[in-house]
């Protein structure tokens, strides 16, 4: 089955002047997909985002976006967008400016849907910028989906929002993929990237150092993290010589046994846990409630990130 190509990225690469923003970045995203894109500070999200928009050409390769040039697809409206510095109008109010969105939109749904969408008909009303930064969050949003778009791109969308907004918000990102849109986010929060996204980019200078569900990247990300507890006083350098261990903690278990020092919780990150947990046993310690477990999102991207760093000048 052949699928629909929402986003297409080609060999692309953007500079600005000696720092390689995007660097050589091949990609594809299709109809229906929730997809997070992550990355440290610095790392291209934000220029990739501005790539697929228009607003940014590439220095070399191509990006496409449902068949056309960028620009053309966010000019036919099949497009919606919400930016991290996007700055609301001064001096109107949210409804006015959701109803000027709306009016701009070839494919507009009506303004109160897009209000009450976005959690914002009660404060219709209010100056935008007179709002909190949650609820000019909200506003972006509804810019966002005033229109029956095909792809949504949401750069950090949302930084500020409570915890109940950011639910309803989500809850609505997930309808919109359930009707066949494509929803791409950029975000540092990688326990909404675990929860929500079918699909995970990480970006490291430019580049995709990992793709695949949250799952693949976890397993992807090779580490592990064993803990276990000790009764007898512990060598903390000889835990240090594990092989293949990339941190490790070492924390009292809290009981009164535990002031004398002899009681320890211990907490290994390893690259190779079979290989950690075999030369611990041969150190002659006997470990209690010994657990070896896979790497949350977030560590796995700490995991990968970390590693890619060590390999480069
Ligand atoms: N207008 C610009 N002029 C010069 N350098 C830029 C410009 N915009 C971005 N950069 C550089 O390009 C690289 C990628 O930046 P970009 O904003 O795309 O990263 P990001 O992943 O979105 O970062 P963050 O998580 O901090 O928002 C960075 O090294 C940044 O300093």
């Amino acid at each position: 089955m052949t699928r629909t190509t929402v986003v297409g990225f080609d060999q692309v690469t953007k500079r600005y002047g000696d720092v390689r923003a995007v660097d050589g970045l091949t990609l594809d995203l299709h109809p229906g997909q929730t997809v997070a894109l992550l990355g440290p500070n610095g790392a291209g999200k934000s220029t990739t985002l501005d790539l697929l928009l228009g607003l940014r050409r590439p220095d070399t390769g191509t990006v496409r976006v449902l068949g056309t040039e960028p620009r053309e697809a966010v000019v036919a409206g099949r497009v919606g967008a919400m930016l991290q510095s996007g700055g609301l109008m001064d001096e109107v109010t949210v409804a006015e400016l959701v109803r000027l969105a709306c009016a701009l939109h070839p494919r507009a749904h009506p303004v109160a849907e897009v209000l009450a969408r976005a959690g914002l008909t009660t404060i219709a009303d209010r100056r935008v910028d007179k709002l909190s930064g949650g609820q000019a969050q909200r506003v972006r949003f509804a810019l966002a989906t005033a229109g029956d778009s095909d792809l949504i791109v949401l750069d950090e969308p949302t930084t500020g929002m409570d915890v109940t907004a950011r639910r309803a918000f989500w809850a609505t990102m997930r309808e919109q993929a359930d009707q066949g849109r494509t929803v791409l986010f950029a975000t540092h929060y990688l326990e909404e990237a675990d929860a929500i996204a079918d699909r995970v980019l990480v970006l490291h200078r430019g580049r995709l150092l990992a793709d695949g569900t949250a799952a693949e990247i976890k397993a992807g990300a090779g580490a592990r993290r064993i803990s276990f507890d000790l009764d007898a006083p512990v060598d903390e350098a000889s835990l240090r010589a594990l092989p293949h261990l990339t941190s490790l903690t070492l924390s009292d278990g809290g009981s009164a046994a535990d002031a004398a020092g002899s009681r320890r919780t211990v907490r290994i990150q390893s690259a190779d846990a079979d290989a950690t947990v075999h030369a611990l046993y041969g150190l002659g310690l006997h470990p209690r409630n010994l657990e070896v477990a896979g790497l949350g999102l977030e560590q796995a991207f700490v995991a990968l990130t970390a590693a890619e760093e060590a390999g480069q000048p």
